[in-house]
């Protein structure tokens, strides 16, 4: 722990490295912090998921990373350049670069714009684009996240929650981020919805390189999605390690009991099966 550990601390800079980063929300008078030292990598185009049962800190570092929360000690850099982690002192051009999608699409989709103006804004504000060049842009999000085109003439409550979750994906990527926070971003969703979005998600990834932070508590999904986990456990990492090595040889009791809560609650049986075949257990 406190030191930088994972595949990608080897080579290159990494894209994203967090250096002892610490975090105590101001309402909490007693008990530990939310975050404790905590320390990664995350190499380009690396899906890391962070697990940890409820409450061990891994939104509250999903929103570190992304930049709308302040940390009280710690770095970050991106790309080997130090990011601070002061609020408002983020370079612009790194706040492009990491975008975060919540949970619940309804608490950031503004109910009164259409899906199209949702996508625009960021496209007109980030890229500078207008006129046709930035239609055809928000023509090709929507395909990116395969919804139909004539979607952008309809408002978020015209939409299914999964589809909801499309747009926040689509609007993220309109920014052409090299790294997405993802917060529990399926939890709200049935088997096969959650089957499909994760499906694009992989899709997206492929074709477009970007690195995740994956914050989940569904371990099934992190064993065919991620290549990393990092094991939040009451704030501090208690592991971090490729994908496989997680599941085969956990070397920490609680990822372990982590692990082996998961198979109780029906491992075997488990949403895989509503993932299509062609996508492998363990990844890469
Ligand atoms: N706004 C807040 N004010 C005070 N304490 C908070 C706040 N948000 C989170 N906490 C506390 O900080 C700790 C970490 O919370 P956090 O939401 O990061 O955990 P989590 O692992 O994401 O949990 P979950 O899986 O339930 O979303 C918890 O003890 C939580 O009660």
């Amino acid at each position: 722990m406190g030191a930088i550990v994972g595949t990608a601390s080897r080579g290159p800079a990494p894209l994203l490295a967090a250096e002892g980063l610490s975090y105590s929300y101001p309402a909490r008078h007693h008990g530990s912090p939310a975050l404790q030292a905590v320390s990664f990598a995350l190499a380009a185009g690396e899906i890391l998921a962070v697990v940890g049962e409820s409450g061990s800190g891994k939104s509250t570092l999903g929103r570190i990373v992304a930049g709308l929360l302040a940390a009280d000690q710690g770095r970050l850099s991106f790309k080997g350049r130090d990011i601070g982690c002061l609020a408002g002192t983020r370079p612009r051009a790194v706040l492009k670069q990491v975008q975060i999608v919540f949970q619940n699409p309804d608490g950031s989709l503004n109910p009164r714009h259409r899906v199209g103006t949702i996508l625009e804004r960021p496209l007109r504000r980030l890229l500078g684009l207008s006129g046709e060049p930035l239609a055809q842009r928000v023509a090709r999000l929507l395909a990116d996240v395969r919804l139909p085109a004539p979607y952008a003439e309809r408002y978020p409550a015209e939409l299914s929650g999964g589809e909801r979750q499309r747009v926040a994906i689509a609007r993220a990527l309109a920014a052409e981020p090299e790294l997405i926070v993802c917060d529990e971003i399926t939890s709200a969703l049935d088997m096969s919805v959650k089957a499909s979005l994760l499906d694009l998600l992989k899709d997206v990834q492929r074709r477009t390189g970007v690195a995740m932070l994956f914050i989940t508590h569904d371990l099934p999904v992190v064993r065919w999605f991620a290549d990393r986990v990092l094991v939040l456990h009451h704030g501090l990492v208690c592991e971090d390690a490729p994908v496989p090595a997680i599941f085969l040889q956990p070397r920490h009791a609680y990822t372990a009991s982590l692990i082996e809560a998961a198979a109780h609650e029906g491992w075997p049986g488990d949403p895989l099966h509503s993932v299509p075949a062609d996508l492998p257990l363990i990844p890469r």
